[in-house]
């Protein structure tokens, strides 16, 4: 991998997150090491898709730091978001914006050869979809573009937030060898509440209340 390191870590220290004065996390200390698929697990609510959001630096922390290696999720530091990627649950992608047309922007942002979305392109089959409009696309045809977006990338973690959600069988079979194969060399944070895709990815899991508690 271009990211030239053997191993990789996010670690969150004493990261605190409130929405309308609601203690969300509180102090959260973690750290995750090493390449590896991992589902954070808790009750709808809990704040699996904010401590995503965060880590993707989408989202601050009202208080604490989140770093990746030894690069901190600051606005402007570009050599956090070169380390990370992120497939949000839902798209949000502008609806005139064709499926190709967005893969090219996100190989343009990153540097990549468009080459590199080929080989994702035939695995899900989206062939017919390379000139659709985000606005023409079924939920599941989005999604499958959103995870070729990050999919296709270098960046050695990757957060997911419930991928499996409207995909098809073909394509989850598809989508549960590449997730295995990445794991290798990637760190895989995930939030998904389907326990046979978890198992079926060999996921470990992280409940969120335990970490919440230290
Ligand atoms: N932008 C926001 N403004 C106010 N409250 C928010 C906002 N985003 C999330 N919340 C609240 O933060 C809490 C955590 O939400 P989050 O979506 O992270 O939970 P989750 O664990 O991912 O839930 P689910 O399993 O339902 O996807 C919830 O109480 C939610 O209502």
């Amino acid at each position: 991998m271009s990211h030239g390191n053997n191993t990789v870590s996010t670690r969150l220290e004493n990261v605190s997150k409130e929405f309308s004065e609601k203690t969300i996390f509180d102090t959260l200390n973690f750290t995750w090491q090493g390449f590896g698929i991992y589902s954070l697990i808790g009750e709808n609510g809990a704040g699996k898709s904010t401590l995503l959001g965060m880590i993707a630096g989408l989202l601050d922390c009202d208080l604490g730091k989140i770093f990746i290696n030894q690069q901190q999720c600051l606005l402007n530091n570009q050599e956090y978001k070169k380390l990370v990627t992120y497939v949000p649950d839902h798209s949000p992608i502008y609806d005139f914006m064709r499926g190709q047309e967005f893969l090219d922007l996100i190989c343009s942002i990153r540097k990549l050869n468009p080459d590199c979305y080929q080989i994702y392109i035939e695995k899900f089959k989206l062939d017919n979809f390379l000139n659709t409009t985000f606005a023409e696309m079924s939920f599941g045809t989005a999604k499958k573009f959103l995870l070729v977006s990050a999919l296709m990338t270098e960046a050695p973690i990757l957060l997911l937030d419930e991928p499996n959600n409207g995909l098809d069988q073909a394509t989850l079979q598809a989508f549960q060898q590449i997730l295995i194969q990445q794991s290798k060399t990637k760190l895989i944070l995930m939030s998904c509440h389907d326990q046979h895709f978890r198992d079926s990815v060999n996921a470990k899991s992280i409940r969120l209340d335990a970490l919440k508690t230290g």
